[in-house]
């Protein structure tokens, strides 16, 4: 379970993120959603413990991310934006480092390695390296990545963009697993469609904080639209605080 209560992040005179609090339960797909510039990035960015805010704080399982952050990460897995992959290892040399850094021992990695890749359908791709891997397959050796410590937690940053049908279908199932197995999955995205189909909870993030939550039947109903693009567009353009 995440929990990220009063965030406020600027970037010399940009105030990149004024007021962001939401919660992501267990078993459940929580979606940030917001046009660009609105703060998402920068919101996961500190939920990842990768930026510190300067106000407001970060719980992972009741654990404090500026206070534990070690202990924190162990909770989390993150899929970052661009999947953040070295292009010159291999993916299983990639895991490795990664499960290392996570504290794993050699058989452990090993372990993990053989699960993930099972779960991801990535076996053929262990012993390539990621240079000229397809957006299709850098997504699957982020996930992998983001998944090799078996987390409870796990954070996606507009993890779609770039996959084709085939590939963002595999990445959907993959989440509704991870939900049925009562993980924690939030994840950012500016696809309608996507949220609408995944999400069980929204969050709608504008200029730097939450205008909505809720999902996205009560979003629709709360703005009298039958489509969620257009109570997104509703709740963006509503004046601060009048349809949180
Ligand atoms: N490192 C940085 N330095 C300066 N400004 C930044 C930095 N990171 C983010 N910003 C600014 O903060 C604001 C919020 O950016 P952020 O990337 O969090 O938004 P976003 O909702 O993820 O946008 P997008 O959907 O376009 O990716 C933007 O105005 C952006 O230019």
């Amino acid at each position: 379970m995440i929990h990220a209560t009063g965030l406020a992040k600027h970037f010399g005179d940009v105030q990149a993120v004024s007021d962001v609090s939401f919660s992501a339960p267990d078993g459940a797909i929580t979606g940030l959603l917001g046009p660009n510039g609105a703060g998402k990035t920068t919101a996961m960015r500190c939920v990842e413990g990768l930026l510190k805010p300067d106000q407001g704080h970060v719980d992972i399982d009741g654990i404090r991310v500026g206070e534990q952050p070690m202990a924190a990460r162990q909770r989390l897995g993150v899929l970052p934006d661009q999947f953040g992959l070295y292009a010159r290892l291999t993916t299983r040399e990639h895991l490795a480092y990664f499960g290392r850094l996570h504290g794993l021992g050699r058989q452990a990695v090993a372990e993990a390695i053989d699960r993930v890749a099972g779960q991801l359908h990535i076996d053929a791709l262990l012993d390539r390296r990621v240079e000229g891997f397809s957006a299709g397959e850098r997504m699957k050796v982020g996930l992998a990545r983001a998944l090799l410590h078996n987390p409870q937690n796990l954070v996606l940053d507009e993890p779609t963009r770039g996959l084709d049908v085939m590939s963002t279908r595999g990445l959907r199932d993959h989440l509704r697993l991870l939900r049925s197995q009562g993980r924690c999955v939030v994840f950012s995205s500016h696809v309608m469609q996507e949220v609408e189909e995944l999400c069980d909870h929204l969050v709608i993030v504008g200029d730097g904080i939450v205008k909505a939550a809720g999902s996205p039947a009560e979003l629709c109903a709360r703005t009298g639209q039958s489509r969620l693009e257009d109570a997104f567009v509703r709740l963006i353009e509503a004046p601060t605080g009048v349809a949180a």
